[in-house]
């Protein structure tokens, strides 16, 4: 995990977020739309100072694989094609950095609004935004929705199918909220620090976002609450409450919508990025038998440690969907040692603008036709794949090799692909910098 601005390279953003939905609304192992035939916007409150996680960077600005943790969360709602527009509320310093960001990872939907002195303030902000009626230098176009989801900006792991039912529920009642089982029982104590009372844990929820509030109900409860609210209260579905007499629906989420407040839950939030980013991969066979009988062993012994393989002949026609796709990919090669299947696919990626964006796995599986360890002419020379890979971590593209031999012996042949499954699952979770061009033996 990196802090924005400490050692971030601007010229090689990373991958682009998608928890667990793919690019352009798509869901990775289920393609669905939902349809909502009323205007929602987003407001991401962003302009908090990350005190907890004692680091001098905003957590919303703490990079993970080259992109900031708020560049994650947009991505979570821009995917989803009904909503019209997210305003992001960051601090004045911020805007800048934000304003860089939004282009650098090119987001479509989102504005960006200065932030207030309290999460409350920042969140009236964009709400005022969204009604054409921010500061004076800073106005911008009405865009009022019929329903607002507001969202904290360091809560980067929300579906699609939540903000679906948090939206319906909003229009509906004027305002939902997403609850969570509370972990530990709630207690009061006395001014000397003694326990006064406690609370009936099974009666209670843990509140969480999204939150989502008709127009009409959150831009009422911010005009009618009080200074005290704006800065000590922690609970908008409160304010929607006491100020509007909307009772909102309470709805169960999902446990990935944990708030990013400690610098663990850094750690955590860079832990399922990265498990998330290497569920798939598709393989790419070249169309010969030989390469074709490894890909579906690899596909069954990968299955078996939870990766998803999609094996192809080639990229072309319908195929090329997997160019645009957050997946990695896996060129097997048969007794051809030369690098030149790789290098076409790289051709490919590079093709599909897709290298440019999202840095992403390539793993070569070369199969050498025999048990000898070395047979002249059919190894490649790593010196080769490390050329090729220099070249492409340009491009922002991780290249491995992995070198197994074809064998008779059923049992050794099962352990090797079985060693290629593991070397594949492990480089591609990892992604490590330092093992770039290596030719690793199965
Ligand atoms: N003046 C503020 C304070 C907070 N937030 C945002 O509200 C969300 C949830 O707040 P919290 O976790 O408390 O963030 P911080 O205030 O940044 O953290 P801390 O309390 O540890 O300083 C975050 O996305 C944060 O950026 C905001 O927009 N404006
Ligand atoms: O879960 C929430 C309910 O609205 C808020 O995210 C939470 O209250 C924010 O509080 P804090 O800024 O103190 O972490």
């Amino acid at each position: 995990m990196n802090m924005e601005g400490d050692n971030c390279d601007p010229d090689r953003p990373a991958h682009p977020g998608i928890f667990p939905a793919g690019e352009g609304g798509q869901s990775y192992h289920q393609p669905w739309e939902r349809s909502v035939d009323f205007p929602v916007s987003v407001v991401l409150p962003a302009g908090g100072t990350g005190e907890r996680t004692g680091l001098q960077t905003p957590k919303q600005f703490c990079s993970f694989l080259g992109r900031p943790l708020i560049s994650y969360t947009i991505q979570s709602f821009e995917r989803v094609s009904w909503i019209q527009s997210i305003v992001v509320v960051v601090a004045k310093e911020n805007m800048d950095l934000m304003t860089d960001i939004i282009q650098r990872f090119q987001h479509r939907k989102v504005r960006v609004v200065p932030g207030g002195s309290t999460r409350h303030r920042s969140i009236c902000n964009g709400v005022l935004a969204l009604g054409g009626q921010g500061e004076e230098e800073e106005r911008l176009p009405a865009d009022k929705p019929k329903v607002v989801i507001i969202h904290d900006a360091v809560r980067p792991f929300v579906e699609e199918d939540f903000l679906y039912k948090i939206a319906m529920a909003a229009k509906e009642q004027g305002a939902a909220g997403a609850i969570r089982p509370l972990v530990s029982t709630v207690i009061a104590t006395t001014s000397e620090g003694y326990l006064d009372h406690s609370l009936e844990r099974a009666r209670y929820r843990a509140s969480e976002m999204p939150q989502g509030f008709t127009y009409d109900v959150i831009y009422q409860a911010y005009q009618r609450c009080t200074e005290s609210d704006f800065d000590f209260g922690t609970e908008c579905l409160h304010l929607a409450l006491q100020y509007c007499g909307t009772n909102a629906k309470l709805i169960e989420g999902p446990p990935t919508l944990w708030k990013v407040t400690y610098k663990r839950d850094l750690a955590a939030a860079e832990s399922i990025i990265k498990e998330t980013l290497s569920r798939s991969a598709c393989v790419i066979t070249g169309g010969s038998a030989g390469a074709v009988t490894l890909a579906d062993a690899l596909q069954k012994a990968a299955g078996a440690l939870d990766m998803e393989l999609d094996v192809v002949p080639d990229l072309k026609g319908d195929n090329g969907r997997y160019l645009l796709k957050e997946w990695n990919f896996i060129q097997v090669s048969v007794n051809h040692s030369s690098l030149s299947e790789v290098e076409s696919m790289l051709k490919d990626l590079e093709a599909a603008n897709r290298a440019l964006l999202h840095p992403l796995v390539v793993i070569w599986v070369h199969l050498s036709g025999s048990d000898e360890l070395s047979v002249s002419g059919r190894t490649p020379e790593p010196a080769a794949i490390a050329d090729v890979a220099s070249a492409a971590k340009l491009r922002n593209i991780l290249l491995y090799g992995i070198q197994l031999h074809q064998s008779k012996d059923t049992e050794r042949w099962e352990r090797s692909v079985l060693r290629v499954a593991e070397i594949t699952s492990a480089l591609i979770r990892e992604r490590s910098p330092a093992l770039v061009g290596q030719l690793l033996q199965a």
